[in-house]
């Protein structure tokens, strides 16, 4: 006897419906009107009565995070997802009660503060690690909000899609969100990353009773996809996280304008839920609202559909939120009464279904022949009947050999009639899979044409994006020359500050030397030639040229200073020419950014960092600029310095003329003088030559004449002392003069 595949036995569920109770917060009124007399039963007093409530397990407010995992027993829901199933799991209760803390967590990366999300991806990777190197995974997520009662792709980092998505049904995969996002993660950091882009997208506010409410639905899916690469036979498992707003009360919330408008599209849509609950759970009701509102319509493999389905209440043990608590668990309750028919998503290959095709034909003919051989039989007997006569006994056995073989031919009939639906089901199958196949085969051609295009296309964009680099690289070296430049420049100003400031220290010492150099007449006119040369230059110093600095003499402090004015300008001229490359480098950079927008990211990256060198450039250059106007500074000041020792050159040399004028006058007289002398001093020793030379025999007046000579002597001697010390005292007066 054949039996009907796996896949088409219904095993009815009920819904695992798990409570939390919420630890109490400051806001919270310190009465506790809930209290857990085992770990599945809850009971809360209101209203004077006590009302017990039986659920699948109760967490109160000391249970962990991990306590909670293991609790709702997700690991098994990731298993039933590996198997082929769609699970569910669902928080549900009044706002701040914990369900956003159940679900995700204070901290999707936190090993302890994470919720069952990150936990539950974390047993899916572990338990994909562990299967058969045969099995092939594909797992990808998506994450929406309804909010407002409008759709939202949180995935859509563009948020193109943000807008408002629509939900489709299809018979294969049930109900889906049609044009969500759905990321492929290979490991659990990837997920947890995708649910972090996510949750910064969320509709979220601080209300009265929550920093952090959540003002949407969420719904965060995560699909995966198993190929057995021998078989080639496929499954696919959902496992769908839902995490409800709050329902509220407008007086506690103090919700007032959007947030009102946003409290009661929340409400409305759970009460759309509460009634679908309402009709799964009334065996009267035939129509189940679904299409009431996008919750319940996205909920409907989930509420009484295929999927296995666990619901989490959360509620507050406060007095002050005694009947929103009564109201959750009612709602717990009548959910657990949901009978849900969960069946595997499998497709079986073409080789095993041709496999059962032949199975199945094989047992219709086994069961024709022996179908023959009992008719033949029954033939016979009653041939054997017609005859003979029969005592009582043989005809009682031969009825009852009769009735027997009439239900044997009954249930054979019926079984060849359900093998025979079974194998048309089959036949039927593989001819579907056959045009899937040829389909596939065709879209697998158009694929094939779209790759090549695609191909042809990327081998142009890699061409051009070659270009590009080059260009790009050409651009950096051409920048790299200009830093250098400017780096260069920045350099040699410095070290013309440098000269500008020993020109100074020169000039300083030059007026030192001055002094001394002024003592000779003969150096002190070509210097004053050589200043007169300098100060027709400065009254016309367009005419100043390089030969004409040359000429100057090297030691002139106002060479010098024009030097260094001819050295200034050239530097502006440089640096205005530095400007000119450095926006044509900008022009260029800006050029090259809108020709390389659609280049990689890479590249967008190297584009930033050569827009940030071109802004240091800038920087260097507006430093060099300046640096450019303090030395004009500098310069202007060094100018007024210069002129001002000019002038004192000039009055010097004025002096020192003077001075050498009455020097000159001094040493005529003085020559004049001694000449003067020498002429006396000659006629008095002539005098006394002769006086000495006279007869002897002038007795009388020998004596006399020899005394006079003596006088004459001796009186000659002291006017040649007096005139020899005057003459030494006349030049160093003249010396001590200049
Ligand atoms: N079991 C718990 N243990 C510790 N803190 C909790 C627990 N449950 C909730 N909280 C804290 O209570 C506050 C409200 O929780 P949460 O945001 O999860 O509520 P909610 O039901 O998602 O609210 P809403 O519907 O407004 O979004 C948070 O600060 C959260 O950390």
């Amino acid at each position: 006897m054949i039996h009907a595949p796996h896949s088409n036995k219904v095993n009815h569920a009920s819904v695992s419906v798990y409570c939390r109770i919420r630890p109490l917060s400051s806001r919270d009124d310190d009465r506790k009107v809930v209290s857990t007399p085992d770990t599945k039963t809850v009971s809360l007093a209101h209203g004077g009565e006590h009302h017990t409530f039986a659920f699948d397990r109760i967490f109160d407010s000391k249970a962990t995070q991990q306590d909670v995992f293991e609790g709702v027993r997700v690991s098994r829901c990731v298993c039933d997802v590996l198997g082929g199933y769609n699970a569910t799991i669902f928080a549900y209760g009044q706002t701040a009660s914990g369900k956003t803390h159940t679900m995700e967590g204070g901290n999707i990366f936190h090993p302890l503060k994470s919720g069952v999300i990150p936990r539950a991806a974390t047993a899916l990777f572990r338990a994909c690690s562990h299967a058969p190197a045969y099995i092939e995974f594909a797992i990808k997520v998506s994450f929406v909000e309804i909010y407002m009662e409008r759709i939202r792709d949180l995935l859509d980092t563009f948020g193109r899609k943000r807008g408002n998505l629509r939900i489709r049904e299809n018979p294969n995969s049930g109900v889906y969100v049609a044009g969500c996002t759905e990321t492929f993660v290979t490991n659990e950091n990837e997920l947890l990353i995708c649910m972090t882009d996510g949750r910064k997208s969320r509709a979220t506010a601080a209300t009265g009773m929550n920093e952090g409410s959540s003002r949407s639905h969420s719904v965060f899916c995560i699909t995966v996809q198993q190929r057995n690469t021998e078989t080639e036979a496929k499954r696919v498992g959902k496992l769908v996280f839902v995490d409800l707003a709050g329902s509220e009360m407008a007086r506690k919330s103090q919700a007032v304008g959007l947030q009102l408008e946003e409290a009661k599209n929340i409400n409305r849509s759970l009460s759309a839920l509460g009634q679908v609950i309402n009709a799964l759970t009334d065996e009267k009701k035939v129509h189940i609202p679904y299409r009431d509102s996008k919750l319940t319509r996205m909920l409907q493999d989930s509420l009484g559909g295929n999927a296995k389905t666990g619901l989490i209440v959360t509620i507050s043990a406060s007095a002050e939120n005694a009947s929103e608590t009564l109201s959750t668990l009612k709602f717990g309750q009548r959910a657990k009464a949901i009978k849900n028919k969960p069946k595997v998503n499998e497709r079986k290959s073409v080789e095993e279904l041709t496999t059962l095709l032949r199975k199945a034909e094989a047992a219709i003919d086994m069961q024709s022949a022996y179908i023959n051989a009992l008719e033949l039989q029954v033939t016979s007997g009653n041939e054997t009947g017609h005859s003979g006569t029969p005592n009582g006994s043989d005809a009682e056995t031969m009825a009852a050999i009769l009735q027997l073989q009439q239900q044997k031919i009954l249930s054979l009939t019926e079984e060849l009639a359900e093998e025979q639906a079974e194998s048309k089901r089959c036949n039927k199958e593989v001819l579907d899979l056959t045009a899937l196949l040829h389909e596939k085969e065709e879209l697998l051609l158009d694929a094939r044409n779209f790759m090549e295009e695609v191909e042809a296309k990327m081998e142009k964009a890699v061409r051009e994006q070659a270009g590009m680099l080059a260009q790009n690289r050409l651009l950096v070296k051409a920048k790299a020359r200009v830093e250098e430049k400017a780096h260069f420049k920045v350099r040699e100003l410095e070290l013309r500050l440098e000269k500008a400031n020993a020109v100074d220290e020169r000039l300083r010492k030059e007026d030192a030397e001055y002094a001394v150099i002024s003592q000779g007449a003969s150096r002190s006119s070509t210097a004053k030639l050589a200043i007169e040369g300098e100060v027709n230059s400065l009254k016309h110093p367009s005419t100043l040229d390089q030969i004409t600095l040359q000429r100057l003499p090297e030691h002139s402090s106002m060479t010098k200073h024009l030097k260094l004015e001819h050295q200034h300008r050239k530097l502006i001229t440089d640096l205005s020419a530095q400007c000119g490359l450095v926006d044509q480098l900008e022009r260029e950079i800006k050029g090259s950014a809108v020709g390389t927008s659609l280049v990689t990211s890479k590249e967008g990256q190297h584009m930033c960092s050569l827009r940030q060198r071109l802004e240091q450039l800038v920087a260097v250059h507006r430093q060099l600029l300046r640096k450019y106007a303090a030395l004009e500074l500098n310069l202007g000041e060094a100018t007024k310095m210069i002129m001002l020792r000019d002038e004192r050159i000039f009055q010097l040399e004025h002096q020192s003329e003077k001075r050498h004028e009455g020097f000159t006058a001094e040493c005529q007289r003085m020559s004049a003088l001694m000449n003067d002398l020498d002429l006396k001093l000659l006629n008095k020793k002539t005098r006394v030559e002769k006086v000495l030379a006279r007869p002897r025999t002038l007795r009388g007046g020998q004596k006399d004449a020899r005394a006079h000579a003596q006088k004459a002597a001796i009186w000659w001697n002291n006017e040649l002392s007096s005139a020899s010390q005057a003459d030494l005292l006349g030049h160093s007066s003249i010396a001590k003069a200049s």
